[in-house]
């Protein structure tokens, strides 16, 4: 049975912690799937791959608004997901070959298989050849999670994809259901709308992206709706294969309704794999939902085993990933120094159409607690550069303690939402009131950051 100093469990952000500072330590990767993990192979970056030409292939319509005659002659859709995939695999590929190739690794063993607890401490590999039990000192369990499938009756047998199988398909489909509602459901909406496809979105509640703040969920639905068949409040009853391909069949607030397409999409949320890996098995504890626990360090209810990611974090964001990967790295190295995980301030971005991004409190969460707030709205529509686009949906809204003017949420949604959410990210992470944030710089004019100087402004009352 080899002993290792220490075992890592998933190679997503996983595969980050190893330097050479870990050169002098005999360590052991464990990988059943390919190197590089969901962000890279199956999630943030293809999916964004697909999402910049589907923001190109949408332009003439917004185009043509202004004035400019554009037109989409077609989508080369094996062109786009071969060049997706031609850049991704080989980068997964070669993170692969640099663990078990480079000298850099000398001390590293990769074990290409799946692994599983089966006492304190005690992994079982299963590989090609048969299973072998590795044990350590210390183990990093960063395992990540899966796609979860609903319990629909027939939708086993009629044949369905998840976002690990959709962005490979050889061909778009005339139409396609999304079954789901939250940020998969979101994005691939707009990527396969933009190419032409018909989507029908079918949302169990009343509301798109209902997470997001009220009125960032309202418009997006509003807008969603114009573009996609929007079926909200919908049970859905039962999947059954047609001669065109699936039927889905809903029960709603009108009664039961079938709808039909050629692919289904199943996004409705993931879990962590801490039941596939049975960390119970080694004395680890899991919350209800599975999250593996951890505390601030990133450490698990067992000495020496620490947890990252999708397996122990709710979040489920790569940031989030990583950043927890450079927390357990340096407390590998200096445990008796720890550091403390900051999830005070945890953005998100769905790169859908309009982009939306969002930081801290909701509206919702503020009343929930009980915290005496301000917000204040500002349009895109009523600063320069949104005006110029005549753009006519977008906006930010702030909240921020009453009295105080400390930063507490902050939601676009938008042109560029991300990107101009981050100096707010930033004020909120550094303390920076919104007074000062306003009026303490300056702000480039006519440029679209003057949606946030606006709305700075409005909530303090200026
Ligand atoms: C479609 C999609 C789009 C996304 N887009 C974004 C985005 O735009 N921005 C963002 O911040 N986040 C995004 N995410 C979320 C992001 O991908 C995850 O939060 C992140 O990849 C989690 O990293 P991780 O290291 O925790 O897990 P993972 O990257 O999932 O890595 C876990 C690894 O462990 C391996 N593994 C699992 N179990 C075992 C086992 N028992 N034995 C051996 N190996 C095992 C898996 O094969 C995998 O390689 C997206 C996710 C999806 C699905
Ligand atoms: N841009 C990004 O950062 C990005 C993009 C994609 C995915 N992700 C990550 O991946 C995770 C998974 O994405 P997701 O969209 O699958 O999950 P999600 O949690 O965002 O949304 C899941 C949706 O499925 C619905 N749902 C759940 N069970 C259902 C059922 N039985 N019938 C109908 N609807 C049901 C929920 O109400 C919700 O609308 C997200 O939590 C997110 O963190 C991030």
């Amino acid at each position: 049975m080899p002993h290792y100093d220490l075992v890592i469990v998933g190679t997503g952000s996983g595969n980050s912690i190893l330097d050479q500072r870990f050169a002098d330590r005999k360590v052991a990767i464990v990988e059943k799937g390919v190197f590089g993990g969901t962000c890279l192979n199956v999630g943030c970056i293809p999916t964004k791959m697909f999402v910049y030409p589907a923001d190109l292939a949408a332009a003439p319509a917004e185009a043509k608004r202004l004035g400019a005659d554009l037109e989409l002659r077609g989508v080369r859709w094996r062109e786009i997901r071969d060049r997706v995939f031609g850049r991704i695999d080989p980068i997964a590929d070669g993170g692969l070959r640099y663990r078990l190739d480079h000298p850099d690794n000398d001390g590293v063993t990769v074990y290409q298989g799946e692994g599983r607890f089966t006492g304190h401490k005690e992994l079982a590999v299963t590989l090609p050849h048969g299973e072998e039990t590795l044990t350590a000192d210390e183990f990093v369990l960063a395992a990540g999670g899966r796609a979860t499938v609903p319990d629909v009756p027939g939708l086993a047998e009629v044949g369905y994809h998840t976002s690990d199988t959709v962005m490979r398909i050889d061909e778009l489909p005339p139409r396609a259901i999304i079954l789901g509602s939250g940020f998969i459901s979101a994005e691939f909406a707009h990527v396969l709308g933009s190419f032409g496809v018909d989507v029908t979105i079918v949302a169990r509640s009343g509301a798109l992206l209902r997470t997001e703040d009220d009125d960032v969920s309202l418009r997006f639905t509003e807008l969603a709706s114009r573009r996609f068949d929007v079926r909200l409040n919908r049970a859905s009853v039962r999947a059954r294969r047609t001669s065109a391909g699936v039927a889905l069949d809903l029960r709603g607030p009108g009664g039961d309704e079938t709808v039909e397409a050629e692919l289904l999409l199943v996004a409705t949320g993931r879990r962590p794999n801490s039941d596939l890996l049975d960390v119970a098995a080694t004395g680890v504890a899991t919350s209800p939902s599975g999250h593996v626990v951890v505390d601030e360090y990133q450490r698990t209810s067992v000495e020496g085993i620490y947890a990252l990611g999708d397996l122990s974090s709710w979040y489920e964001l790569k940031h989030v990933a990583n950043h927890e990967a450079r927390v357990v790295q340096h407390n590998l190295l200096h445990p008796e120094d720890p550091i403390a995980a900051d999830h005070r301030f945890v953005p998100h971005a769905v790169f859908t159409s309009p982009q939306i991004a969002s930081v801290g409190l909701t509206e919702r969460d503020a009343a929930a607690r009980g915290i005496r707030y301000v917000s204040a709205v500002q349009d895109y529509a009523d600063i320069a550069y949104g005006w110029a686009m005549e753009d006519t949906s977008g906006f930010a809204k702030l909240i921020a303690e009453e009295g105080t003017g400390k930063l507490l949420g902050a939601h676009i949604i938008g042109p560029q939402a991300p990107t101009l959410l981050q100096p707010l990210i930033q004020a909120m992470s550094f303390g920076l009131d919104a007074r000062s944030m306003a009026k303490g710089q300056y702000w480039i004019h006519p440029a679209m950051p003057e949606l946030v100087e606006n709305a700075l402004l409005k909530l303090v009352g200026e």
